[in-house]
């Protein structure tokens, strides 16, 4: 999607601020308990936001500018692109070249330079290698579900069977033995529950009044979900702080990703529903599945595993998980 080239500046120049802008969003701010004080910013977070954001924005525009230089693109007007051409038009053409020809098509396409800087943002946000560690949402999941699996070991025993019985000690884990893993699918949605990576969504705000529980909330207010408390609620869940993956083969349907049942939020709900649950959910599967077959895992003597979380708008374990791995398949070249 993006060249080799843009994935080194993003992750040298944007990175870095990208983990100051998450940060400063997780900052509690006194204005979130209090609007009245918001227009005082008297935090200074707002106006630190709007520092780091148009620190962003100078930089996606540098990395713009160097591929229209590179591309050899004349420039005819501040905002437009004229006459731009690759000079070898064999070269596989990614996403930001794409972009710039069409935008180059003048009347044919409604791109406007301001479109493209902001797509090519969204497609950083994609591109989990270019600012992986600022975005490491399903990492955090894959290390509390191996966390709890370290300290489950009937759990962890079961998940194994089922790979075993699947994908086979002379094999190694593809993509289609993941719709045949029920148990190691439940585990990770148990993981989600106990541990949501996005503890209290994003901020929303209320488009009109309303009652919730009993408690009017006027329009315009920004409202925080605690997905945490919720997937905790021992009125909705039995025994709620145990990891328990078989809650969810009981009703799987019930309890899927896609934020239908208000117990189980883990990636929201709504029109603003997280877009990457395909892609995350397949990810996570893939990676568990394949460090369970693949090798056996201890821990380290002595170490004694906490759960806890540390906050900042997503949820990692407080203590990273330090495990070693031994191979567990017959077959050395598996490992090749
Ligand atoms: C374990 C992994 C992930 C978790 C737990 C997660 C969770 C979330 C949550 C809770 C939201 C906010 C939803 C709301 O407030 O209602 C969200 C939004 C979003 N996520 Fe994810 N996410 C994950 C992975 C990904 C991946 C891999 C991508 C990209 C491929 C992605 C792209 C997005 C985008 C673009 C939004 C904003 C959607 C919008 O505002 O319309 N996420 N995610």
């Amino acid at each position: 999607m993006l060249s080799r080239e843009d994935k080194v500046s993003i992750s040298v120049q944007l990175r870095p601020i990208i983990k100051k802008m998450i940060a400063l969003v997780a900052k509690p701010n006194i204005c979130d308990m209090l609007p009245i004080l918001a227009p005082l910013d008297v935090q200074g977070i707002r106006s630190k936001g709007k520092e780091l954001s148009s620190e962003v924005d100078r930089i996606v525009a540098s990395i713009i500018d160097k591929r229209r230089d590179k591309d050899d693109v004349v420039d005819d007007d501040d905002d437009e692109i004229e006459g731009k051409r690759s000079k070898d038009t064999n070269e596989t053409k990614d996403f930001l070249q794409i972009l710039l020809e069409l935008k180059k098509q003048g009347e044919a396409t409604s791109l406007t330079m301001a479109h493209i800087k902001n797509l090519f943002l969204a497609l950083c946000k994609f591109d989990r290698d270019a600012i992986a560690g600022a975005t490491d949402s399903t990492s955090i999941n894959v290390e509390w579900a191996m966390a709890e699996l370290m300290l489950h070991p009937g759990e962890l025993r079961k998940a194994k069977e089922e790979l075993d019985q699947v994908v086979g000690m002379n094999n190694i884990v593809e993509e289609s033995h993941l719709s045949k893993l029920p148990y190691l699918d439940a585990v990770l949605k148990e993981a989600h529950r106990l541990h949501p990576v996005v503890p209290l969504l994003v901020p929303h705000r209320s488009s009109a009044d309303c009652t919730v529980g009993g408690y009017t909330v006027p329009k315009g207010s920004t409202v925080f979900i605690n997905v945490w408390k919720m997937h905790r609620d021992p009125n909705e869940w039995e025994n709620p702080s145990d990891f328990i993956p078989e809650r969810f083969l009981a009703d799987s349907d019930n309890h899927d990703y896609k934020g239908n049942n208000f117990n189980y939020l883990p990636f929201g709900s709504g029109r603003r529903i997280c877009v990457g649950i395909p892609l995350a959910t397949k990810m996570a599967l893939y990676v568990v599945a394949s460090l369970l077959h693949s090798f056996e895992w201890e821990m380290l003597r002595n170490e004694q595993l906490e759960l806890l979380d540390k906050y900042r708008i997503l949820a990692k374990i407080a203590t990273p998980l330090v495990i070693t791995p031994t191979p567990r398949l017959p077959n050395a070249e598996l490992y090749s």
